[in-house]
């Protein structure tokens, strides 16, 4: 469970005085996430969400953040708000952490997503990219590949004791993909965490996209690359490939991969692996024993990287030839 930092009620009455959301009338902090503590509550008015931003979250990052999701509202993107305080503040503070009321999102993220699920997300992912285009704020990605070393050497002492081996496969990877990675594909905001948990549904209907709290200007091919990761690999660590050609379609149903971010995208995987896998990884090493989360198995992200490192045409990922060969 996702809590770091406790609230009392108190605190929390004092702090909703400042917002029109009604009286409290319960709320219970939420058994899911990884980043932020995150509380369900529910007012007079009706329900919501608090988060408390913590540890990977830079507080000076929140203005952009928070503007980008009512950006992308007001381009009739589906992502919750972040409410106004009556001061017209959207941030504030509780329990010492920086902290925002976000209006609550109907739906459920899928557990075992289908290729009609993998479709939407698709979809969404290009509309989200052509929505972005004319976001006045800007904010580099700290977890791309000048980011990926520095995190490295956080966990690489330690790393054989995740698996044998680990240390040397690593750092030959990370070696690679420093001296090949791209430098000239088209840019713009990406999600960067688009994962099948920051999804709702609504039946078979994508509801909306949350937890923009990666949220950076960086290639958008790598946000596909992060989602092909994340949505269209089996429990098993086999790639889906009807999984993969229905979120690639849906994507350029909106918005096409340039024939430079085809040929790229073996590489955007590879790179997007690593990242999750090195995060996962300095989580494992690192989350103090009794810390209320549950940690994410890096293993799982290096059969990614494995699987990524073999593939020789972007065909593989279920592109058409004709697409992979343009
Ligand atoms: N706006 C929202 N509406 C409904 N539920 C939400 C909303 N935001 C977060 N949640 C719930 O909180 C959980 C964790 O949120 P998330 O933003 O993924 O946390 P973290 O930033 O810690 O990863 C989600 O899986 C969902 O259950
Ligand atoms: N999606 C990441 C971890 C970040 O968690 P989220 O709950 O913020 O999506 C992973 O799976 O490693």
């Amino acid at each position: 469970m996702a809590v770091y930092t406790d609230i009392t009620e108190d605190d929390l009455i004092r702090f909703l005085a400042a917002y029109d959301v009604g009286a409290l009338t319960s709320y219970k902090g939420i058994a899911e996430g990884v980043e932020n503590s995150n509380f369900l509550l529910h007012t007079t008015k009706g329900s919501y969400i608090l988060t408390l931003y913590e540890r990977r979250v830079n507080a000076d990052d929140l203005p952009f953040f928070l503007g980008l999701m009512h950006h992308l509202a007001e381009r009739g993107l589906s992502c919750p708000l972040p409410l106004p305080r009556a001061d017209g503040e959207l941030l504030g503070e509780l329990s010492g952490r920086p902290a925002a009321v976000i209006s609550f999102l109907e739906g459920m993220w899928l557990r075992k997503p289908e290729a009609q699920h993998c479709r939407e997300v698709g979809r969404a992912l290009a509309a989200m990219h052509v929505a972005g285009q004319d976001f006045p704020l800007k904010r580099a990605n700290a977890l791309s590949v000048a980011g990926w070393r520095p995190l490295w050497q956080n966990s690489e002492a330690r790393a054989d004791e995740v698996q044998a081996g680990l240390k040397d496969e690593i750092a030959a990877e990370l070696s690679y993909l420093e001296a090949r990675w791209p430098k000239n594909l088209p840019e713009g905001v990406i999600h960067a965490d688009l994962f099948p948990d920051n999804v709702f549904f609504l039946g078979d209907r994508l509801s909306g996209l949350i937890d923009f709290y990666f949220a950076c200007n960086d290639f958008l091919a790598y946000d596909v690359a992060v989602c092909l990761n994340s949505w269209c690999f089996e429990k098993n660590g086999s790639y889906n490939i009807t999984k993969g050609m229905a979120l690639l379609s849906g994507y350029q149903s909106v918005r096409r991969l340039t024939a430079e971010e085809v040929a790229a995208l073996p590489l955007l995987a590879r790179g997007a692996a690593l990242r999750f896998f090195l995060t996962r990884l300095y989580d494992w090493l690192m989350t103090p024993p009794g810390a209320l989360v549950v940690k994410k198995d890096p293993l799982e992200y290096l059969t990614k990287i494995r699987f990524h490192r073999a593939i020789l045409s972007s065909a593989e990922y279920g592109l058409t030839r004709q697409e992979a060969s343009a």
